[in-house]
């Protein structure tokens, strides 16, 4: 494995995670470059106020693949994801059950700080959401900034060059680059945050209906860009489009809320047996299109 220009990126000791301080010693690859670890989810419950949304929900995210969460509305799938890298505690009535485990290491522990699971699991939103002032490539470094990491001119440089790569997007901004990132189109500008995402090589990357705001070409650009990332960082993707869960996601998990009841999961496995032959005759409703 040779090590990337992202290598030399210095980070703060006293924040550092093991893996961070890796980093420093040259041996940590790039993002996408065997970083991916497993997530895995143990009985997890979520409330806002008294109302329970989640209800001991557990499930693997392997390392490396591309997990689907596929639901109705309101069956918890985001909630879910935000609990995968501590956003649901954001919300002062929320509170939650349960854990979360990154490479067996539970991500509420409280010796863990906040931002180690930020920096190793990323997020990217429905909407894209770069810095629309800031060019291009401040878009992509910002990341760095915010997790306190420091880095020299030609490594972010060179870590420009990787993630817009990684992200399907550096030959159509390679030009551009000290351009504002909010002049790019909405698929670029989503395909933007994605490569902000990877800047600080995360294990794991969430993301919660990346492409519901996206026109059919920029969604297959994403979906290409996903795929292209699948083996390298684990992806967790939300999405209501059974053709997108189809082509992208190696295994599926088909939650449900029933009735005022919490949502859960009905049945979860690899994507082709989910959508072939489900177990559940409510699984095949919803991948067949027969509700929700
Ligand atoms: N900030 C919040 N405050 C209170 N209740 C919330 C909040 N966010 C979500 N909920 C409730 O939690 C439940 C799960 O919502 P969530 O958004 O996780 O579902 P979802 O499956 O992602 O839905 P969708 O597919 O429509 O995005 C719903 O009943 C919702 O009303």
């Amino acid at each position: 494995m040779t090590a990337s220009p992202a290598d030399t990126l210095r980070l703060p000791t006293t924040e550092a995670a093991p893996q961070a301080q890796a980093r420093t010693q040259g041996v940590a690859p790039a993002p996408g470059d065997g970083t991916a670890a497993e997530l895995e989810a143990r009985a997890v419950s979520a409330w806002f106020g008294d109302h329970k949304v989640l209800d001991r929900v557990s499930l693997t995210m392997p390392a490396g693949r591309v997990t689907a969460l596929i639901g109705p509305s309101g069956c918890g799938k985001s909630t879910f994801l935000r609990i995968l890298n501590r956003m649901h505690e954001l919300n002062p009535a929320a509170s939650l059950a349960g854990e979360v485990l990154l490479s067996g290491q539970d991500i509420y522990a409280p010796e863990r700080r906040l931002t180690d699971a930020r920096r190793h699991i990323g997020m990217v939103f429905q909407k894209p959401n770069p810095f629309p002032a800031m060019s291009v490539y401040d878009n992509v470094t910002a990341g760095l900034k915010l997790t306190g990491v420091r880095a020299g001119r030609d490594t972010k440089d060179d870590l420009v060059e990787h993630c817009l790569t990684k992200a399907g997007l550096w030959n159509e901004v390679r030009d551009r680059l000290r351009q504002p990132g909010g002049a790019l189109s909405g698929g670029q500008q989503q395909r933007l945050c994605i490569a902000r995402s990877l800047a600080v090589r995360p294990q794991v990357l969430l993301m919660d209906e990346p492409c519901s705001a996206l026109d059919p070409t920029s969604t297959r650009r994403v979906e290409e860009t996903i795929k292209e990332l699948a083996g390298e960082v684990t992806v967790v993707i939300v999405t209501h489009n059974m053709q997108q869960a189809a082509r992208v996601s190696d295994r599926c998990a088909f939650f449900l809320a029933e009735q005022g009841t919490p949502g859960g999961i009905v049945e979860h496995g690899p994507t082709d047996a989910m959508f072939a032959e489900p177990a559940d005759s409510r699984t095949a409703d919803y991948v067949n299109g027969r509700f929700g």
